[in-house]
């Protein structure tokens, strides 16, 4: 199930906010990744390919790992309204078919003047550590985002 929209303003955030999401992996997942982005390498579409990797079997693109990143900061963390900056990332380890892969995104630094949040990203399977990385984002103040509810004395839309 897709968790709810959650919006935070940059003044919701604190450092050490934390969100988790978690996602089983599927074989249509995987491709389905490969027909939108075009990456049709056969180490995730094809088990006879995949047998003869070090991995044995396929594996998901890493990239698809990495829009579960995308999917946290785009839908709860800061949520509506963040808007991407840059993304660092580091594949430690494969995702294969049937993982369950745990997302936790944590407000690292936030920087006023610019409206910037930076977050560390770390994607897991079990206790294994399959991705990690440094997420930048500029988060709307909550007058940008409602200027209207904001001169009414309201608050978050
Ligand atoms: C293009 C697409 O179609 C293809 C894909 O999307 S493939 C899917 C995404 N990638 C993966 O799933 C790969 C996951 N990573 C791994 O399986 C392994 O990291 C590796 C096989 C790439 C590397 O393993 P290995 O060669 O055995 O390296 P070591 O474990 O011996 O580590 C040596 C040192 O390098 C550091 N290191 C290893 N991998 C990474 C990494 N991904 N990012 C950053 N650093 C890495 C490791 O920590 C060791 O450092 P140390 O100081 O010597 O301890």
């Amino acid at each position: 199930m897709l968790p709810e929209l959650r919006v935070l303003y940059f003044e919701d955030l604190e450092v050490g906010l934390t969100e988790i999401l978690k996602k089983e992996i599927s074989s249509s997942d995987v491709v389905g990744f490969a027909e939108i982005t075009g990456d049709r390498n056969p180490i995730h579409l094809s088990e006879h390919f995949a047998a003869r990797t070090p991995f044995g079997t396929r594996i998901a693109h890493g990239l698809y790992t990495a829009g579960l990143i995308s999917a946290v900061l785009g839908t709860r963390l800061p949520g509506p309204g963040a808007v991407y900056i840059s993304q660092t990332l580091n594949f430690r380890a494969p995702v294969r078919i049937g993982d369950v892969v745990e997302v936790k995104v944590e407000v690292a630094e936030l920087i006023p003047e610019r409206r910037r949040a930076r977050l560390a990203c770390t994607c897991s399977v079990g206790d294994e550590v399959v991705l990690d990385g440094e997420a930048l984002v500029k988060v709307p103040k909550k007058e940008e985002a409602d200027p209207l509810a904001m001169r009414m004395g309201g608050g978050r839309a």
